[in-house]
């Protein structure tokens, strides 16, 4: 008999959930069911007894599919998430490092760096070398530093042969000085850090191998090679690796992620089970069609193919504006139609490739009045006005830190020149000090105005002993003088108000037992994305990149910006491997719709100041038109496919050649499933698709491999 908890999923799914406790790999495609099967798997693994919950670990990708994880564990069993270790990569590191902070040489309270911080640390490091900023682009450095760690490296296993590469290691050696020094850790340093603390520490290490039985890996295409070598210190010889993954949603390749680690994976650990699963239940038959056929023009895959039961549903509307503010007003307009109509606004995605594409439409979401959420891009966190608030809270944590230090040291202004500044850097570096060491024994004419900074840093420190994280913020904003200085300014109101807001981000985070509130606080505001534009239980319409929609579902997604350039984005249009990363991205984007896809783009655009006029993506080219509904006529004709006006009404394609299965244009088919068809386009030869036209259920890509068509 079928566990009640396995009763609604197919064969497959239930198969893969009951495995026995032995190393498995799920690879399927999108909206299959991998992540529904993770989730049921970790219910079934806890309500028949075999692993209590803190025996098990669940790692993913992005905050918000943390969430959901946890959200789909606790809708099948009753259970306190805040035991389970089921979290990102980042913020499960995290929480060992500050767990064996000792060990791993760290303070409690590091700071976590975000990207910005970490380019300011590396510019001060430059600095200090005396490195040309021309020669060495602090962001050309920060790409070499991060590389090297994400691959487990040190500045000291690093390769250098000739003067540039000697400077360049050098600035990472420095870098690493600095951020020991201040204890402070970077993103990537999250992962290295807590690699290093179980691969030199037999104790901690045996002590999560007895403890993890079971570690579940969901969009295990993407991770890295350290974050691989990190699973196998934790797995151990007895634990069971549970990994589900994608190879067509391989999308971090760019920061060195690695399809490969499914081959090894398989390899490295015998894997004996290893299961696929073919049935979509997310998306509606043109919206799981388009995807396939984008996919589909890819040549570096391991290759699978999807089908649904679901019916055709609506066609997928495409909107071309005139410019980037009429596209975006459309999407507005459209979004609230939608909302109007009764979807709820969290079932409302819109996407973007670059974060940049976001502030455009932002403007016109908060000039609407429509809530909205931005996950992923640390939006709010990093409005300057929070992070001046958080810098302050950040030295009562640790006065150590340098970044914050600097940051708030004359802000609001209280004397401290630029002068005193750099006297006071001069005096840490002659020391071999922390900047806050150097400021508490700073002598001469600015010995006043800093020893008055130095005090009001230490009665906060007191102040915050003990008091809950509201009354926390709510005294350091009175005290530093930040909530004044803003409220003085002119056109200060939205800055008070993001300030206010921090107040009750404080009151609506929730904190472990054994968890320090203040440095809990601190994390949650560098890993945790900025989703206070809303209130936090507002419902609010959702706006991410691609890369943050990975895993997640919605009834409605606008994919905007689909241009030249954009979408396939420009890094990556020179270069074969690139552009295939970039339809990955594309094929992820298109299958996080249920019901209802729109696709936008817009004639010129604003981007970094300069007006660009814009070409549709190639990948619109590669959605068959029949697929397609137009809602208004273009403006210009676009030239992204030779001879194809963007308006042209869909129409077969007939200049194709029959293809050597013999289904060419125009054969009558039968599908066991679907019935009866007509062939309406084909791709990719022998073992390619095509597209049928059912008379029941509309049209529909097959694989000729799988679909067993009888011709008629
Ligand atoms: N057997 C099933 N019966 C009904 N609905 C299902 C079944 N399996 C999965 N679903 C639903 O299909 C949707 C997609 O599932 P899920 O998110 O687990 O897919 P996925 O393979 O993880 O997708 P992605 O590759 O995008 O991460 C979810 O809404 C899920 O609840
Ligand atoms: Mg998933």
């Amino acid at each position: 008999m079928s566990h009640p908890l396995t009763e609604k999923l197919n064969p497959e799914q239930a198969a893969a959930v009951e495995l026995p406790a032995e190393h498995a790999l799920i690879l399927a495609g999108a909206g299959s069911g991998k992540t529904r099967v993770l989730t049921t798997r970790i219910a079934w693994l806890l309500s028949t007894g075999q692993i209590t919950p803190s025996g098990l670990m669940a790692v993913t990708f992005t905050n918000k599919s943390a969430k959901e994880m946890l959200s789909r564990i606790t809708s099948m069993l009753p259970l306190n998430p805040r035991g389970l270790w089921v979290g990102t990569f980042h913020g499960l590191c995290n929480r060992m490092l500050r767990l064996h902070h000792r060990d791993a040489g760290l303070p409690e309270a590091f700071a976590i760096l975000d990207t910005q911080e970490q380019l300011a640390a590396i510019k001060r490091v430059l600095k200090l070398l005396s490195l040309d900023d021309d020669k060495y682009p602090p962001r050309t450095v920060q790409q070499y530093i991060n590389g090297h760690k994400e691959n487990g490296r040190r500045a000291g296993d690093v390769d250098a042969w000739d003067d540039y590469s000697r400077h360049l290691r050098i600035a990472y050696q420095e870098y690493e000085k600095q951020c020991n020094r201040e204890g402070v850790a970077d993103f990537s340093e999250l992962l290295l850090r807590c690699y290093e603390l179980l691969s030199h520490n037999a104790a901690i290490r045996a002590h999560y191998q007895q403890r993890f039985a079971h570690i579940l890996v969901d969009e295990f295409q993407d991770t890295n090679r350290l974050q691989y070598a990190w699973l196998r210190l934790l797995a151990g010889e007895q634990g069971a690796i549970f990994a589900v993954g994608d190879d067509d949603q391989s999308i971090y390749a760019f920061r060195g992620a690695n399809v490969g680690n499914m081959q090894d994976f398989q390899r490295d650990y015998a894997v004996k089970h290893v299961i696929r699963l073919e049935q979509n239940y997310r998306s509606h038959g043109n919206i799981l069609d388009a995807a396939n056929a984008v996919i589909a023009n890819n040549k570096q895959r391991l290759g699978k193919q999807l089908w649904t039961d679901a019916s055709t549903g609506e066609p997928i509307r495409v909107f071309e504006g005139a410019s980037d503010f009429e596209e975006s007003q459309f999407i507005v307009e459209e979004a609230q139609t939608l909302i109007r109509e009764g979807m709820p606004p969290s079932d409302v995605a819109i996407l973007y490739r670059s974060n940049a594409q976001s502030r455009i439409i932002e403007h016109a979401l908060f000039s609407a009045g429509v809530p909205y959420r931005v996950y992923g891009g640390l939006r709010f966190f990093e409005r300057q006005e929070i992070k001046h608030a958080l810098a302050y809270l950040r030295l009562i944590a640790n006065p150590s830190d340098d970044n914050a230090l600097l940051r708030v040291i004359n802000f609001p202004t209280r004397g401290i020149g630029a002068r005193s500044v750099e006297g006071v850097q001069e005096k840490a570096r002659l020391e071999g000090s922390t900047l806050w060491q150097a400021a508490c024994g700073v002598g001469g004419r600015s010995a006043a105005s800093i020893g008055k900074f130095v005090h009001m840093i230490e009665a906060m420190r007191n102040q915050a002993d003990g008091l809950p994280m509201t009354e926390i913020v709510d005294m350091m904003l009175d005290l530093s003088g930040l909530l004044e200085h803003y409220k003085n300014e002119k056109d200060g109101e939205e800055r008070v108000a993001n300030l206010e807001e921090l107040i009750n981000a404080a009151a609506t985070f929730s904190v472990e037992e054994d968890q320090n509130p203040l440095i809990a606080f601190l994390s949650h505001a560098s890993l945790e994305a900025g989703d206070h534009q809303a209130g936090a239980h507002e419902e609010a319409l959702q706006l991410m990149t691609v890369h943050a929609a990975k895993g997640l579902e919605f009834k409605a997604v606008f994919l905007s910006g689909l241009e030249e350039g954009l979408f396939p984005h420009d890094n990556s249009a020179n270069d074969p491997q690139g552009i295939e990363e970039e339809r990955r991205l594309m094929y992820v984007a298109i299958t996080r719709a249920r019901e209802r896809l729109y696709l936008t783009l817009a004639q010129s655009r604003m981007l970094h100041g300069q007006t660009r006029y814009g070409v549709a993506s190639r990948f619109m080219d590669e959605i068959p038109q029949s697929l397609l509904k137009f809602l208004n006529r273009g403006y210009a004709p676009s030239s992204y496919s030779a001879g194809t006006a963007y308006n042209a009404a869909p129409a077969p394609k007939l200049n194709k050649s029959t293809p050597e299965h013999g289904l060419g244009i125009g054969t009558k088919v039968e599908h066991h499933k679907f019935g009866r068809g007509i062939v309406t386009d084909h791709e990719g030869g022998a073992t390619g698709n095509v597209q049928v036209n059912f008379e029941q259920h509309g049209s529909k890509w097959l694989a000729v491999a799988y679909a067993k068509l009888t011709v008629l």
